[in-house]
């Protein structure tokens, strides 16, 4: 792809597409560039990505055919203040925080601008990301199949209504930090039984990887799945018992819901 990608924000999210983007070699180092307000999160990117750094946004707006907007919302307002008339009038930017409508942001720009939200995950960085995107009526065909293969590069990409965004956020965005904690908590559980902490690790993530994959390959219901892993009279119907007791799943759905909620807050 020869284009220039620009990242406004280097903080973990950006740290993570850096990582997919050079990774898989969609575009050369030197194609992309990142600014941030502190720099060691600039000196980690070039130290292990080799891109170019500045302290310097405006320096990235001009520069940048795909712009990412990956400060946290509450800068949005001040960043896009600072770099508006700087933007290539061709670029396409790309909302990334949670909360950051596409309405609310052409108000901010007060010009017409492509814009794409876009709500990626931290698995981009090893080539496992989901990313849902919408566009805005500026998005060219074009853009949005550039847009689709710069994600598709690290990752599945769903195009989905940005009415549902916030719901990708839950699902897609947030969902590894539940992960980890299932893996760390199943863990715990075979550290207590003796297991040494590195060995358990590797069991409970790869049982979660191998799961994952199983659903996304076969195209089974995770009920049956689930249905296929517990022996009659076995120790799988026990845990299942177990979990159904203690909540797992309407624990886990009060996570997707107070997920949501919070977006329509930073909404406003
Ligand atoms: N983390 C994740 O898994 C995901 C995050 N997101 C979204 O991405 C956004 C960023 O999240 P995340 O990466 O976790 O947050 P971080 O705090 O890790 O990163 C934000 C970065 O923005 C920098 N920054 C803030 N203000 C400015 C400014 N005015 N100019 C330049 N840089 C600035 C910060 O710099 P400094 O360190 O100097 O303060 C920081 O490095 C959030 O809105 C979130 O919703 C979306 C999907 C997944
Ligand atoms: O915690 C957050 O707000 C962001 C959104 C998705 C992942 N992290």
């Amino acid at each position: 792809m020869n284009r220039t990608i620009g990242f406004i924000g280097c903080g973990n999210i950006a740290k993570s597409l850096i990582a997919g983007i050079i990774k898989s070699g969609v575009v050369e180092r030197n194609q992309v560039i990142a600014s941030n307000r502190s720099t060691p999160s600039l000196q980690e990117v070039e130290e292990q990505y080799g891109i170019e750094i500045t302290t310097n946004n405006i320096e990235v707006a001009k520069k940048a055919d795909f712009l990412f907007l990956t400060v946290t919302s509450d800068s949005y307002e001040a960043v896009i203040n600072e770099i508006k008339e700087s933007v290539q009038p061709n670029a396409v930017i790309i909302l990334v925080a949670a909360g950051e409508s596409i309405q609310k942001n052409e108000h901010r720009f007060a010009k017409p601008v492509k814009l794409v939200k876009a709500m990626p995950n931290t698995p981009t960085m090893v080539n496992e990301g989901v990313t849902g995107i919408a566009v805005n009526q500026f998005v060219t065909e074009s853009d949005l199949e550039e847009t689709k293969s710069l994600f598709e590069s690290f990752g599945r990409v769903e195009l989905v209504d940005e009415s549902l965004m916030d719901v990708v956020t839950a699902v897609g965005g947030s969902s590894p930090a539940f992960t980890y904690m299932f893996i760390e908590a199943l863990a715990d559980g075979a550290v207590m039984y003796g297991m040494p902490r590195k060995q358990a690790y590797v069991f409970a993530a790869q049982a979660v990887l191998g799961a994952a994959k199983m659903m996304l390959e076969t195209n089974i219901h995770p009920a049956e799945l689930k249905d296929s892993v517990c022996s009659p009279g076995g120790t799988t119907i026990e845990s299942v018992a177990r979990l159904e007791e203690r909540g797992l799943r309407s624990a886990v759905i009060e996570a997707v819901k107070v997920n949501v909620e919070k977006a329509k807050q930073i909404h406003g």
